[in-house]
This record gives C-alpha cells, sequence and structure tokens, in this order.
C-alpha cells in the first residue's frame, strides 16, 4: 500500500471465486473502502464457481520442488489450511478422498505421473472389483472396460462450492464490502484511465453500464473469463468453456450416495456425490475444452468469447452417458435436470495471472483460472492482497506474474494436457444440435 495512503479505495471488478475471496482478505486486513462490482447479482449466475461441487486435493511444497511446483504447492497448502481451519471455508470442505483414473495407455502414463514421489498415498486399481470396492454396494455397476486407477483416501475431496462462496460474501458483506450487483449498476463495460501527458498512464477504476465512473486508488481485475473482453492481457487468456449436467436421484439413492470419493477419470469425466439440497448427481465429461472464437473487428485476430447457455452440446451429453454406462450404467439413460456451459480462463502454462500491471501501477490483475481455481480460493484471496500490498513471497510473484512473453504466437488450439473427447480443443460454432433439458 503506498506509505501515504493508509486506507486506499479498492475497486473489485468481478465478485465470483476469486473477487470475492479478495475483498474477504483486504476487509480482514483492516482494508474499509472497498466496492465490487459484477454484472449479475450474488452468487453471479456464469461465475465458474457458482455450482453444486469442485473437486479439492491438499499439498505443500516439499525442499526438492522446482520452482514451478513450488508455487503451486505451496498455493495448496495455503488453501488447505484454509479449507481445514478457517470458519468461513472449513464447513464446505468434504474429505471423502479421490479415484483417479484413465483408460488408454497415453491417459495412463499421464495419471501415473501424478502419483510420483508420493506413491505411498495411492491404492492402485485395476480390476472392475478394485473400482467397485472405492464406494457403497450398489453405486459402481458398471465393467470400467479398460479403466486403470488410483484411490486416494484422505487429503482430497469435495467442496461445496456454492456454499463456500456465500459464506465468504457474508462475510465480507458483514466486514463492510460494499456491493454493486446485477446490470446496468455492476457491469463493468471498460476501464478508467488516466493518460496525461505530465504523468505515468494509469487506470483510475471503471465505467459502468449505467455511465458511472467509479474510481479508486486501487483497481483489480477478477472477472475470470470474461476479463479479457474489456482489457487487454496481450493472449495471455484463453476463455475456454467446459460442460456440466445434473441427474436427479432418488431419496434412497441419494443416502446410498453419500460420502461418496470423487471419481475422475483423466479422459473420461467425474462425478461427486449428490448434493444435499436438490439431491441431484453433478456430472462433467472430460475433454481439452471448447472455445468460441470470433473476429469482432474487421483486421483483428479472431477471439475466443464468452457467452452463457443452460444446455451443453449433444455430443458432451453423450460423453457423459458414455462415463456413466462405464461405471453406473443403472443411470445412464436418466434424463437430465440441469446443464450449462461453464468459462474459466487458460494462462498457456496453466499457472495464475496474479500481478500488479507493469504499466498501470494502480491495476492488479487476478484472472486465469485454468480449471483449478476454486479449490485454492481462499489462497488466491491471499496472493492477491499480498499482491497489492506488495508483500507477496518472491517464488509466487515469479510464478504468478504478468508474462506475455509466454502468449507469443499462441496456439489457440493447443489442449493444454488435457485428454479426453477426440483429444481436441472443440469449437461452439462446429456444434450442431444441443441437449435440451427440463
Ligand atoms: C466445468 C468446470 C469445472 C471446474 N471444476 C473445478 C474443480 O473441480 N476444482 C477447482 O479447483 N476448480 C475447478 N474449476 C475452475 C474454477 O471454477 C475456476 O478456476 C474459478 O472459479 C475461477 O474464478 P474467477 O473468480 O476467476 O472467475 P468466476 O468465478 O467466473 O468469477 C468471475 C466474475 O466476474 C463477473 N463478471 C463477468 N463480466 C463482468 C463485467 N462485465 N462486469 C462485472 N462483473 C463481471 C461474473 O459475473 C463473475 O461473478 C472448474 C471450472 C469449470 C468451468
Amino acid at each position: 500500500m503506498s506509505p501515504s495512503r493508509s486506507d486506499p479505495s479498492i475497486l473489485i471488478i468481478g465478485g465470483g471465486t476469486w473477487g470475492i475471496s479478495t475483498a474477504l482478505t483486504l476487509s480482514r486486513r483492516g482494508f474499509s473502502r472497498i466496492t465490487v462490482l459484477d454484472a449479475h447479482p450474488f452468487p453471479s449466475p456464469i461465475s465458474a464457481g457458482n455450482d453444486v461441487n469442485k473437486i479439492m486435493e491438499e499439498g505443500a511444497p516439499s525442499p526438492e520442488n522446482t520452482d514451478e511446483e513450488y508455487v503451486w504447492n505451496r498455493l495448496h497448502q495455503i488453501a488447505s489450511k484454509a479449507w481445514h481451519e478457517d470458519p468461513v471455508f472449513a464447513p464446505y470442505y468434504h474429505e471423502t478422498g479421490i479415484v483417479y483414473a484413465a483408460c488408454s495407455p497415453e491417459g495412463w502414463e499421464h495419471v501415473k505421473g501424478w502419483t510420483v514421489g508420493r506413491e505411498g498415498e495411492f491404492d492402485l486399481l485395476e480390476k472392475k472389483e478394485d473400482f467397485r470396492r472405492t464406494m457403497p454396494e450398489g453405486v459402481l455397476t458398471g465393467d470400467f472396460p479398460s479403466w486403470q486407477g488410483f484411490w486416494k483416501k484422505s487429503g482430497a475431496g469435495w467442496l461445496f462450492a456454492r456454499g463456500a462462496l456465500m459464506s465468504a460474501y457474508k462475510e465480507a458483506v458483514r466486514l463492510g464490502v460494499k456491493f454493486t450487483a446485477g446490470s446496468p449498476y455492476g457491469e463493468v463495460e471498460a476501464l478508467l484511465y488516466r493518460n496525461s501527458t505530465d504523468s505515468q498512464p494509469d487506470v483510475t477504476g471503471a465505467r459502468t453500464a449505467d455511465g458511472f465512473e467509479h474510481i479508486a486508488d486501487w483497481t483489480i481485475l477478477s472477472a475470470g473469463a470474461n476479463a479479457d473482453v474489456f482489457f487487454d492481457f496481450e493472449n495471455q487468456l484463453r476463455p475456454t468453456a467446459w460442460t456440466l449436467a445434473h441427474t436427479p436421484l432418488t431419496v434412497e439413492e441419494y443416502t446410498l450416495y453419500k460420502d461418496l470419493p470423487v471419481l475422475f477419470n483423466a479422459e473420461r469425466g467425474f462425478f461427486i456425490e449428490p448434493d444435499a439440497e436438490k439431491h441431484e448427481l453433478k456430472l462433467c465429461d472430460e475433454h481439452p475444452g471448447y472455445l468460441n472464437m470470433v473476429r469482432e473487428h474487421e483486421g483483428e485476430e479472431e477471439r475466443s468469447r464468452p457467452f452463457a447457455r443452460h444446455e451443453i452440446p449433444e455430443e458432451s451429453e453423450q460423453r457423459i452417458r458414455a462415463l456413466l454406462q462405464d461405471t453406473m450404467p443403472h443411470l445412464a439413460e436418466r434424463a437430465f435436470s440441469f446443464a450449462r456451459i461453464c468459462w474459466d480462463a487458460d494462462t498457456v502454462d496453466r499457472q495464475f495471472l496474479i500481478d500488479r500491471h507493469p504499466r498501470y501501477k494502480s491495476l492488479v490483475v487476478a484472472a486465469g483460472g485454468s480449471g483449478m481455481g476454486f479449490m485454492m480460493m481462499p489462497a488466491v484471496g491471499k496472493v492477491v492482497a499480498d499482491t497489492l500490498e506488495g508483500v507477496l513471497e518472491p517464488r509466487l510473484k515469479e510464478g504468478f506474474r504478468w508474462r506475455p512473453e509466454q502468449a507469443v504466437g499462441r496456439d489457440w488450439q493447443s489442449t493444454q494436457d488435457r485428454y479426453g473427447a477426440d483429444g481436441k480443443v472443440m469449437d461452439f460454432s462446429d456444434v450442431r444440435k444441443w441437449t435440451h433439458v427440463g
């Protein structure tokens, strides 16, 4: 924080997973002039974190870690502590364990890589009986054709995502954070710049769709996959969508399905136990993602642009049903009660992008969840607050730095170490049929 300003005004653009955690952390540190703008009422229907559940994996750095491993493991360590101990977050972590799996030799090599150096934490699963034993009898009735896997019984599980968002929101409001949510008052259309010749260019706030100019000492841009829409990230972000659907369970099924480990196949998809409110089982097919490449202005390069839709491509529905056929064929034909596409932003190295902008000194960017940003929610709040205060530990600062050099000539079609579907990044413009849900 600038020494002359003990309590600067802070504008947070996007009150989703990272924005809300940042608001909470800063308010806990005593900052009292925080405003969050969001285009939608809380919790935003387009927030990637507004979901029944998300996978959680614990971790901690070790002395042998490379810098890259250190950054990731240190983040895990900070987040794990919060999910266990912080009263705002702890009630939402269910440490039920996780089953990792793959079907092809290539996929299996990939999954085995996750166990290197900590083989003792995993039980090998080779036959369908091994997989079936990971859950109560009657849940996994499938044949698991060509599946191989590992079962990690502790230090992983799932998070009640929407519950954690609401909890952080309520605490932030209690501590005095102001929210302006919904269009037009909370919907940011543009950042505001100071460009006079006698001073350094800088960001001074944001303009919302009602024309209001929100001026602040600091601006934090945490608008998820949409951050790239109104600020030039120099190709560091690729808005990418994944797909999810819910299938309803009976009360008896719900009782049987309680406290299940997460089942994640890196090529087929995953599911987590049903949610307590609606008794629905969330299902995701695994794939390198969908883009929506559009050319917004003549002569410009095409960019992927997020849009909202409460349906999924029919091909995605088929993949989800194939996952069910392998694992729980008794559910494979059941109609879905909900479906949506869900956007996140991929960086080139899939490491988060959290830094003060090199040119606009009052702008902090916090984006690039890269499909793994929910479990790190409490840690990201701390990292963003440390970045704003200029006290972030050096190895994390280096890992999360503004790094456009990585994105020069970026291959938008890169799978970025993801498997599933046909092993290719897909585009919504090629989708001919969408599911009809409900
Ligand atoms: C299908 C799917 C499954 C996932 N599973 C997992 C998982 O199991 N575990 C895990 O750790 N991570 C998972 N992730 C990743 C995780 O959800 C994201 O990395 C994380 O939620 C990103 O947080 P965010 O704050 O950057 O974005 P968001 O949570 O999307 O927040 C962005 C916010 O910006 C707001 N906004 C957008 N435009 C504007 C505007 N113009 N003005 C004002 N506000 C605006 C939105 O309304 C939203 O509230 C998954 C992601 C997807 C898509």
